[in-house]
């Protein structure tokens, strides 16, 4: 700001100069020796003004880039606190447009606008003082025609927030719409509503195109209300100038006007409406600022659920991992879902949960690994609690099948990641592919199998420390090989002495706890030991 304010005044101080080279020049006293003084000013100020915007657009950008980062990482550990459960109310598509586009956005208002709507006084009234002292009149033409650019700019800008508003919707709609359909290509194909789905992504684009034409539209309309304004006022002044040195203006100060002090007039009238303009060139990204600004605060205003980051310290740790007391689970317009349920898991306990499909068997998973916040209740855990999760779609990131590995233990070396694939059965696979730990797949594991994509994740559980392993329904769907690999994978982190805890349908899960609970309407059945 200092600097944009500096490189203001060099500018007025380089049109002072430039009114007295020419004064010199026309009136020919002193000659060449006389001009010397006045040039080298000029070009003095020229290079110091040039060093102070670049230091401005420096500091401008070295702002804009802390502020975005810093609202990226709230976003994000606002993310993480809501919890996996509450995202899923969210699309994927809408939430990346939102981190990525609508926290870009801000970079204008940072940058450009906030910097500018500081230093807009500034220049302006020290060029009214300036021509107010050469002649008070043109002084009063400038200060009336200045209000009526920002009032005509807010005009125009109320309308391009709400505009803005639209907009933003719009792209997060149309990201979401675009990732379902490109998803959901197969079944779309199969069904033969491939060309409808196509007609209605292109009608999407299609109102995103006419949406972002008229926010240009109006864009573009407050930029010209302003070179009207600007260019009747300095035309006025330059009038009045004119024919007060033609000595037509019998009255006022101007019969004092020289050639000095009317060609500083007219030099610094354009200079006095820039940074207004200049404003206004930057008015639209205050409005997208603003309308992102809303969308980014409606997210960070869902207050994550506290009891979700508060468990209690479990007592007697050294034996037990998690316990549950009368702990209930309710989903809002769905009532309650879960409990009361009570529920020790001492370490090294396998227990297998089964019961019908809805008896709220992922409900109380997502209770043990505290996806959700327990609504009654007490949820008591070890001091060293960590957890492995896998369930039926496992969370691949587009990336090398190494960075898949490198989620839960980011210090393995190869050797290590080969072990455990070799575990999971996928050894072979793996050293038959040319770029071995290094070949790529796609998002939700795009280019595997369903059933490699799942002996990837028991791979990565292998890999990982937790003590505690949390399993839903992990066999779900899987060919009778897969099936038996991960089944055996599992029994092996049972005799590593992990603890896991398993819901499933598959009788050889059930088969493997030590203890089997049933459940039925979010209430347990029966708990047994085998
Ligand atoms: N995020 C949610 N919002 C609202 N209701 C939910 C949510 N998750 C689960 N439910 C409801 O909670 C109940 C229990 O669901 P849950 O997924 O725990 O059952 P489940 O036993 O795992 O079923 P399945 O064997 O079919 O996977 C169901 O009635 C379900 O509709």
């Amino acid at each position: 700001m200092l600097c944009g304010g500096l490189a203001g005044l060099a500018t007025v101080g380089q049109l002072v100069l430039l009114a007295g080279l020419i004064d010199v020049v026309i009136r020919k006293d002193g000659g060449v020796a006389a001009v010397w003084p006045w040039l080298m000013g000029i070009l003095l100020l020229l290079g110091v003004r040039a060093l102070l915007s670049i230091a401005q657009e420096l500091a401008a950008q070295r702002g804009s880039q802390r502020l975005r980062q810093r609202v990226r990482r709230e976003v994000l550990d606002h993310l993480a606190a809501l919890g996996p459960v509450r995202l899923t109310q969210y699309h994927t598509a809408s939430l990346a447009h939102q981190w990525v586009e609508q926290v870009e956005a801000l970079d204008g208002y940072a940058a450009r606008f906030w910097v500018q709507m500081r230093l807009v006084a500034l220049v302006p009234l020290v060029i009214l003082v300036l021509v107010a002292w050469q002649d008070w009149l043109a002084a009063i033409l400038l200060a009336l025609t200045a209000p009526l650019i920002p009032l005509f700019m807010a005009l125009v800008g109320m309308g391009a927030e709400a505009l803005n508003r639209e907009q933003f919707v719009a792209v997060a709609r149309l990201s979401a719409h675009f990732v379902d359909r490109v998803r959901g290509i197969t079944t779309l194909r199969l069904f033969g509503a491939g060309p409808r789905a196509t007609v209605e992504v292109v009608a999407a684009a299609d109102d995103y195109r006419r949406r972002s034409l008229r926010t240009l539209r109006l864009a573009f309309l407050s930029s010209a209300v302003l070179e009207f304004f600007s260019s009747v006022a300095i035309a006025v002044v330059a009038i009045y100038i004119g024919f007060g040195l033609l000595g037509d203006i019998p009255f006022g100060p101007a019969q004092d006007l020289t050639l000095f002090s009317g060609l500083l007039i007219l030099l610094l009238a354009p200079e006095f409406f820039q940074p207004l303009r200049t404003l206004s060139l930057f008015y639209h990204d205050r409005a997208s600022a603003l309308a992102a600004s809303d969308g980014l605060c409606e997210l960070l205003a869902e207050t994550p659920d506290e009891r979700r980051h508060v468990p209690d310290r479990l007592v007697d740790d050294a034996h037990l991992l998690l316990s549950l007391q009368g702990v209930t689970l309710d989903h809002s317009g769905r009532g309650r879902v879960l409990g009361p349920i009570d529920l020790v898991i001492p370490r090294g306990d396998v227990l297998a949960i089964s019961g019908p499909s809805g008896s709220g068997k992922s409900s109380l998973l997502q209770v043990l690994a505290g996806f959700v916040g327990a609504g009654e209740g007490r949820r008591l855990v070890a001091h060293d609690l960590a957890f492995a999760w896998m369930d039926q779609r496992p969370l691949l990131i587009h990336g090398s099948l190494a960075d898949n590995l490198a989620l839960t233990a980011p210090d393995a070396d190869d050797c290590r990641m080969m072990a455990a694939l070799e575990r999971a059965g996928l050894g072979a696979l793996v050293r038959a592919l040319p770029e071995g730990l290094e070949t790529s797949i796609g998002e939700g594991g795009r280019g595997l199998s369903g059933g490699q994509a799942q002996r990837l994740a028991l791979a990565r559980i292998f890999l990982s420390n937790a003590p505690l392993v949390l399993l839903d329904e992990p066999t779900a769907s899987l060919d009778a090989v897969t099936e038996g690999i991960l089944i055996e994978g599992f029994r092996e982190l049972a005799a590593e002495g992990r603890t896991l805890v398993i819901a499933t349908h598959h009788p050889a899960l059930m088969a493997m706890g030590n203890r089997q609970l049933i459940m039925d309407a979010g209430r347990e059945v029966t708990c047994a030991n085998q």
